[in-house]
Order: C-alpha cells, then sequence, then structure tokens
C-alpha cells in the first residue's frame, strides 16, 4: 500500500540543511550580540497561546493564524510573531519591571499560507521591542539599531523605508471616511495600480481623487514633508508629519539618514501600528528584510498601558541577502584504520583544541571514502601500522 504523505512536509514548512543552519547560527549570533550590547535583553515566549489573548492581539488576518485545541477545549494558536507575546509578558510576569523596558527575542513564527507559493509558514525573527517610551527618540533608537543590526550581520546595501500610519490614516479617513479600509488594503499589498484604479472609480471630486493619488509621490527624501502637508490640514495628519520631521533629525544624529527615505505609502500586515512604521530591503531583494514601528495602544489591551516600538528581521531572507559571506569554518577528516585508533583520536582532539572542525572516521565504516572526503576542507588518514612498527 502506498504512504502518500511519507515524504512530504505540510503546506510552508521547511526543512534547514546544515549549511544553511551554520549560515543562520553565524547572523543570529552576530545580531543578538548587536541588541544585547545596546542593552537589549533576550527573553523565551512559549509557542502556544491562548487564541482569546495573543492570538487576537496580533492583529493578523485570522485565517493566517494555525490553531488548535488544548485538552481542556481551549483555542490555541501557535505565535504568529512576538509582539504580542512579549507585550502580555510585559503586563504579567514582568509587571514589577519599571519602563520603559529593552526586550528582544530570537523565535520562530508561524503564518499559515493559502496556497504553496513560496512562503514559508514558519520563519525565524530576530527583534527588538522598546516598551514604555513614546518618545521619537524611541522611534529613532529602534531604527537605528535596525541599521545597525544589518551591516553587522554584513549586509552592505540596504535601505530602510519609512512612513506613519497616522498620517495614512488621517488622509484616508478625511476623504473617504468608512471606506479606507479597502484603500488601505490595496496600500498593505503594494498594490499601486488597484489604489489608483478604485480612487478613480470613486464618486468623489476631482480635488479628493487628486489629493489620494498624490499619496502615491510621497516618497523621497524630508523635502517630501512639505508636499504631504499640502494633502492633508487635520490635526491627526499635522502631528504625524511633525513626528517624522523629528524622526528625520534623530536619524541625522545618529549618522543614518543615508540609509533611510521616506514612503508614506508605507502600511504594513499588523493592525497595531499606530504612528511611524519602517521597513528594510536589500537591494537584491524584492521583499523587505525586516519591518517594526509604533504600537502605542497594544499594551493597554493587556491591562498595563505604555506606548511602544520595535521591529522584527526575518533571518531567512536575511541570510539569503547576505549569500555567499558567511565564513566557513575549516572542517577536517581523519579516517584511521584500528591499529592506529588512539593516535587518530589524539589528534583529533588537538585539532579540535585549535579550533577546527573534526571528523574521525573509521575506514571501515564507510564504503564510498572518495563520496567522503569531498565533504571536508582537509583529510588525513591514519592508516595501517603504527609509525615505528615493521
Ligand atoms: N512583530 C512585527 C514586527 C514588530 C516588532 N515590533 C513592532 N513591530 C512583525 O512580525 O512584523
Amino acid at each position: 500500500m502506498s504512504k502518500p504523505f511519507m515524504f512530504e512536509k505540510p503546506l510552508g514548512m521547511r526543512d534547514t540543511l546544515p549549511e544553511m543552519y551554520e549560515m543562520k547560527k553565524q547572523v543570529r549570533e552576530q545580531l543578538e550580540d548587536e541588541m544585547t550590547s545596546w542593552g537589549y535583553q533576550m527573553i523565551e515566549t512559549p509557542t502556544l497561546e491562548y487564541y482569546e489573548t495573543v492570538g487576537l492581539a496580533s492583529a493578523i488576518l485570522d485565517q493566517q493564524l494555525f490553531k488548535l485545541l488544548d485538552q481542556q477545549g481551549n483555542t490555541l494558536v501557535l505565535r504568529p510573531d512576538m509582539t504580542a507575546p512579549i507585550a502580555r509578558l510585559v503586563a504579567s510576569s514582568m509587571k514589577g519591571e519599571a519602563y520603559p523596558l529593552r526586550l528582544s527575542y530570537q523565535s520562530n513564527v508561524y503564518r499559515a499560507q493559502q496556497h504553496e507559493g513560496g512562503k514559508p509558514a514558519e520563519f525565524e525573527q530576530i527583534g527588538v521591542e522598546l516598551i514604555g517610551d513614546g518618545t521619537v527618540s524611541a522611534d529613532g533608537e529602534v531604527i537605528a539599531l535596525m541599521v545597525s543590526s544589518l551591516k553587522r550581520a554584513g549586509l552592505g546595501d540596504f535601505k530602510i523605508a519609512i512612513g506613519h500610519i497616522g498620517y495614512v490614516n488621517a488622509l484616508l479617513n478625511d476623504i473617504v471616511g468608512e471606506r479606507a479600509d479597502a484603500l488601505r488594503r490595496f496600500l498593505y499589498e503594494k498594490n499601486y495600480v488597484g489604489f489608483r484604479e478604485h480612487v478613480k472609480n470613486l464618486p468623489l471630486s476631482s480635488i479628493d481623487k487628486g489629493r489620494l493619488l498624490g499619496l502615491m509621490k510621497l516618497r523621497g527624501g524630508k523635502s517630501i514633508l512639505q508636499d504631504a502637508a499640502k494633502l492633508v490640514q487635520n490635526e491627526q495628519g499635522t502631528k504625524a508629519l511633525a513626528e517624522l520631521e523629528e524622526l528625520w533629525q534623530v536619524l541625522e544624529s545618529y549618522g543614518i539618514e543615508d540609509y533611510v527615505k521616506l514612503d508614506l505609502n508605507l502600511v504594513l500586515h499588523m493592525s497595531y501600528y499606530t504612528g511611524a512604521v519602517f521597513e528594510g530591503y536589500g537591494s537584491n531583494l524584492g521583499v523587505p528584510l525586516c519591518s517594526g514601528g509604533r504600537y502605542d495602544e497594544l499594551l493597554g489591551k493587556f491591562e498595563r498601558p505604555g506606548q511602544a516600538t520595535g521591529f522584527g528581521l526575518r533571518l531567512d531572507l536575511l541570510v539569503e541577502a547576505i549569500g555567499e559571506k558567511a565564513s566557513k569554518r575549516k572542517k577536517t577528516c581523519i579516517i584511521f584504520s584500528k591499529e592506529r585508533r588512539a593516535e587518530a583520536f589524539q589528534e583529533a582532539q588537538s585539532l579540535r583544541e585549535a579550533g577546527e572542525a573534526v571528523v574521525v572516521q573509521d575506514i571501515a565504516g564507510v564504503t564510498d571514502v572518495d563520496g567522503m572526503s569531498e565533504q571536508f576542507t582537509e583529510v588525513h588518514y591514519f592508516i595501517g601500522q603504527k609509525k615505528g612498527e615493521a
């Protein structure tokens, strides 16, 4: 009888082979070290959370959640991100610790895919949350840490796009009110053709249509803030632009303005964002490597109100963007026959102490010695009679 699922994996699930594992490990260690050097403390949370609390607070589409039942009949989810679990943690086990809190993590997160389109349903995120600080300096710190993390991992060429969800909402709500959702969705999908078509068909004055289409042009350096101010005059919009103006100054103080550009079209997939949002791209990848932003309402849902900002970075995509740069450790193989076993073990030990990775292999256990040898930078043979023996 055939076993149809024997070699298959569930949709979007991936294996990590040794070479990829090694590259991920190197980059993970660099990032963890960078975040720790900025004073962020690493934490871990469980893979499973309650649907009713963290699942809903994660603010991701319901169909992207993996759900299951526990023995008591409660619905659980595989965490789709780390921001909501950290909010839960800060409001419970860390309730006694004073704000602001600087936390970082390195964890697998889970997002169900509708079809096999090459997108993983499980991937590792490395990120930070700066909780209990509503200043623009905090947003700037998080962006600066994102830049230094990407540099530290060895990525040379990248850009961070910065937007503000408060500005997008101010403009859309001002013009289309209740119907803003559809337009926001086009932006989130980066479907600008769809956005334009939709705007053209709306029953609006040509002035208002022009304002909505004007949003498409708000990409570039600091100077676009003036154009942006012409499109929205309400309080929410003005406040958002003042924050972006100050944020730009903070980034100049860090000396990283060359890595950033403004993009007021930017809408991210998590609906908990309330302020500045950002997304980082490597020059050779179309998809964002990292994203984040300000979320001032989420902590309140866990009854410990606090303004917060943070970002998450996709380790798999970062490794892909860095390409071959991860350095390979020298790997040696010592093939021995049993007469020289002790000698082989001794040699292996001293090479390991010198930092090499060493495999010791009994020749009687291999049939394809050539095939095995190809996997190593060097192969030493300890075969036959011991030295000095006749
Ligand atoms: N959790 C977000 C990233 C983020 C961290 N903090 C704020 N935003 C994500 O998965 O996209």
